[in-house]
C-alpha cells in the first residue's frame, strides 16, 4: 500500500523521482532505491563489510590517538627539553594545522587515487610520524613528527567516512560510518589510558607514547593491502569489471546487478548535469543541489567545533581540579574518566543512528549540549560570583602585576600569575595572588607556593581555577554536556558529509567540510583562554551557549534525513532551498520508495492514485 507525497514535495531535478511513502501498515517491506534497486534490510550484511569498516576506522583511532595523548605527553615533555610555552603551543597546534592542509589537499587524492590508496598512504605517514615523534632528539625532529602525523590525520579524516559509505549497504551505512567516529574517541581514550599509566615511568616515557600509534598504523597498512577500492571509485575511473568483482565481494549473495547499474547510471547522469571540466570546486559551487550540501556539511562542521567540544575536553582538568580533585595523578585519571563518557556515549549513537535517523539524532544532540553548556556557564558564573577574597599582599622582588588582583577569579584569568591559599572546612584564608612557575605551572614562582613540598603542607595553589562550592554543577554540566555531544554533534557531521554529496564531488566536498573542521578546531582552541581573559569562564561558555542554539537553528532549516537512502538519491533532498526544505524531507519514520523515471522530470501531485503506479 502506498501513501502520496506531500503536496510541497517538489523534485525538479532532471533525473527523476516518483515518490512515494510505504504505509505504517507494519509491513516491512524493501527498501527501493531511484532505479528500483532492492535492497532487503532484513538480508544478513556479509561480515567482510564489517571487516572493511573495521581496517577503516583503525584511522579513526588514530586521529584520536594522537589528537589526545599529546596533552600527557606534554606534562613530561616540557620538563624534560625545556620547552617555553610557544613551543609547547606549536606542537599542539602543528598537528592540527597540517590536518587542515592535508585535508583539503586530500580531496585531490582521493579523486584522482582512490581511497584505498588514500588510506594506504595516510596508515604509512602515521607509521613514519610515530618513528620520527619516538626517536626525536630534540623538540625540532619533534615538531616535524607531529606535522607529519598531521598529515595522516587530516587525509584521514576525510576519506575513512567516504570508503566506509560508499562499500556499506544503505540500511547499515550511518551506524558503519558512525563506528568511525566511534573509533575516534576510542583512541581518545586509550590515549588518556596511556597518558596515565606512562606518567608513573619518569625518563623518555614520552617516547613510547607518542610512538604507540605505529602499532594500530601498520596493521591498517597491512590490512589496506589486501582490502579492496571502493567500487563506486572504480567505476567513476571507468574500471566497470573490478567494481562488479568488489561488489560481488561485499555484497556476498546479494544481487549486484541493480546496484551496479544504479551507480552507472547516476554517474552517466551526473556528468550530464554537473558537466565535466574545471575545477570541482567551483562546479559545486556553481550546482545549486552540491552547493546547497556544501553549506550543510562545512556548516555542520563549524558548529561541531564551535559547540566547544575540544575545550570542555581539555578543560575538564581544571573543572575536576575546581571540584576539589587536587592531585596530579588522580587528575590523569579522571581526565581519563572524561575521555571515556565521550566514548561511551558515541556507543549511544552508533546505536541510535539507524534508528531515529541523523536529523533528529543531531537536533537532540544540540539541544542537549546547550542546555548542558548553559549549566556549566552558570556554574562558572556562580563560581567567580563567590571567588576567594586576595586577602594577602606579599611585597614581591620580581615586580609582577599579579598582586594587583583584588580576587581569586582576576587573579587566574591571567596567565602569568596562581592563587596561592590555606582552606579549612568552610572558607579559604591567607591568600595571595602570586607569579606562576615559567617552567611549571604546579607551583609559584616565589613565596609560600614555591615548591611542591610546601605545598602540600596546608597551602594549596591554584593555577587556571578557583576553589569553589559551586563545582558541583560545572561537574553536572560536564557530564550532562559529553552525554548529549557525543551520540550526535559528535558523529553526525562526519557521517552526514560522507553521504550528501553526488560521487563526482563527494572528495572535493569532504575535503572542504573536513578542512572547515579542522580550521575551527585551531581557531576555537587558540581562542579560548583569551576569551575567558575578557569574558571569564561563564562568558566563554555562555557564548559557546549562543553558537550551539544558532547551530539548531541551522540544523533544523537544513539538514534532511538521508536514513535507508541510496547514496546515488541523496542530492535529490537538496533540490530545494536551504531553510525552506524542511516540509520535504521524507520523514524516517516512514519507508520512501522511489522509483526513476528516466529522463522525464516528475513532480509528484496531491493525488494518491495518480501517484502509485
Ligand atoms: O567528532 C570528533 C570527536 O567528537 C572528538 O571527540 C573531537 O575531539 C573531534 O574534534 C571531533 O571531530
Amino acid at each position: 500500500m502506498f501513501l502520496t507525497a506531500a503536496s510541497s514535495v517538489n523534485y525538479k531535478s532532471s533525473s527523476l523521482l516518483k515518490y512515494n511513502k510505504a504505509a505504517d501498515d507494519g509491513e516491512r517491506s524493501l527498501l527501493e532505491t531511484s532505479t528500483g534497486a532492492s535492497v532487503d534490510p532484513n538480508h544478513p550484511t556479509p561480515v567482510f563489510v564489517y571487516v572493511l569498516a573495521f581496517f577503516s576506522a583503525l584511522g579513526g583511532f588514530l586521529f584520536g590517538y594522537d589528537t589526545g595523548v599529546v596533552s600527557g605527553a606534554m606534562l613530561l615533555l616540557k620538563k624534560e627539553m625545556n620547552l617555553n610555552a610557544l613551543w609547547q603551543e606549536l606542537l599542539v597546534s602543528s598537528t592540527v594545522g597540517a590536518a587542515a592542509v592535508s585535508a583539503l589537499g586530500g580531496g585531490f587524492l582521493n579523486g584522482w587515487l582512490g581511497r584505498r590508496v588514500c588510506i594506504l598512504m595516510a596508515s604509512f605517514i602515521f607509521s613514519v610520524g610515530g618513528f620520527i615523534l619516538s626517536f626525536a632528539p630534540d623538540k625540532v625532529v619533534l615538531l616535524v613528527g607531529r606535522i607529519t602525523v598531521g598529515l595522516g590525520i587530516g587525509i584521514t579524516s576525510m576519506t575513512v567516512p567516504v570508503y566506509i559509505a560508499e562499500v556499506s549497504p544503505p540500511q547499515l551505512r550511518g551506524q558503519l560510518v558512525t563506528i568511525n567516529s566511534l573509533f575516534i574517541t576510542g583512541g581518545q581514550f586509550i590515549a588518556s589510558v596511556v597518558d596515565g599509566a606512562f606518567s608513573y615511568l619518569s625518563h623518555d616515557s614520552w617516547r613510547y607514547m607518542l610512538g604507540l600509534s605505529v602499532l594500530p598504523a601498520t596493521l591498517q597498512f597491512v590490512g589496506f593491502f589486501f582490502l579492496p577500492e571502493s567500487p563506486r571509485w572504480l567505476l567513476q575511473k571507468g574500471r566497470d569489471q573490478e567494481a562488479r568483482e568488489v561488489l560481488c565481494q561485499i555484497r556476498g549473495d546479494w544481487d549486484v546487478d541493480e546496484e551496479y547499474d544504479t551507480i552507472k547510471t547516476s554517474i552517466e547522469e551526473e556528468k550530464k548535469e554537473a558537466g565535466q571540466g574545471g575545477l570541482v570546486i567551483l562546479r559545486i559551487l556553481c550546482h545549486a543541489p552540491t552547493r546547497r550540501a556544501l553549506v550543510v556539511g562545512c556548516g555542520l562542521q563549524m558548529f561541531q567545533q564551535l559547540s566547544g567540544i575540544n575545550t570542555v575536553m581539555y578543560y575538564s582538568a581544571t573543572i575536576l581540579q575546581m571540584a576539589g580533585i587536587q592531585d596530579d595523578k588522580q587528575a590523569i585519571w579522571l581526565t581519563a574518566a572524561t575521555s571515556a563518557t565521550n566514548f561511551v556515549f558515541t556507543v549511544v549513537g552508533v546505536w541510535l543512528v539507524e534508528r531515529v535517523g541523523r536529523r533528529k539524532l543531531t537536533l537532540g544532540s544540540l539541544l542537549g549540549t546547550g542546555l548542558s553548556l548553559t549549566l556549566l556557564a552558570v556554574g562558572f558564573l556562580l563560581s567567580a560570583q563567590n571567588s576567594p577574597a586576595v586577602t594577602l599582599h606579599p611585597a614581591n622582588s620580581l615586580n609582577s602585576s599579579c598582586s594587583l588582583y583584588g580576587s581569586c577569579e582576576s587573579c587566574i584569568l591571567d596567565p602569568n600569575c596562581g592563587f596561592c591559599y590555606r582552606e579549612n572546612s568552610t572558607e579559604v584564608f591567607d591568600s595571595s595572588c602570586v607569579p606562576v612557575n615559567l617552567v611549571s605551572t604546579d607551583h609559584a614562582a616565589w613565596g609560600r607556593c614555591l615548591n611542591q613540598t610546601e605545598v602540600g603542607g596546608g597551602l594549596m595553589w591554584a593555577y587556571n581555577y578557583c576553589p569553589t562550592s559551586y563545582s558541583w554543577i560545572v561537574l553536572i554540566g560536564l557530564i550532562l554536556y559529553l552525554a548529549f555531544f557525543a551520540p550526535g554533534m559528535g558523529p553526525m557531521p562526519w557521517t552526514v558529509n560522507s553521504e550528501i554529496y553526488p560521487l563526482w564531488a563527494r572528495s572535493t566536498g569532504n575535503a572542504a567540510s573536513a578542512g572547515v573542521n579542522w580550521i575551527f578546531n585551531v581557531l576555537v582552541s587558540l581562542t579560548f583562554l583569551h576569551m575567558a581573559e575578557v569574558l571569564s569562564y561563564y562568558g566563554a561558555f555562555f557564548l559557546y551557549t549562543g553558537l550551539v542554539f544558532l547551530a539548531l537553528l541551522f540544523v533544523f532549516g537544513c539538514l534532511p534525513e538521508t536514513q535507508g537512502l541510496q547514496l546515488e538519491d541523496i542530492e535529490q533532498l537538496f533540490s530545494d532551498q536551504l531553510f525552506s526544505c524542511e516540509s520535504s524531507f521524507p520523514s524516517n519514520s516512514r519507508h520512501v520508495h522511489y522509483t526513476r523515471v528516466n529522463g522525464t522530470t516528475y513532480v509528484p501531485s496531491d493525488n494518491d492514485a495518480s501517484d502509485v503506479e
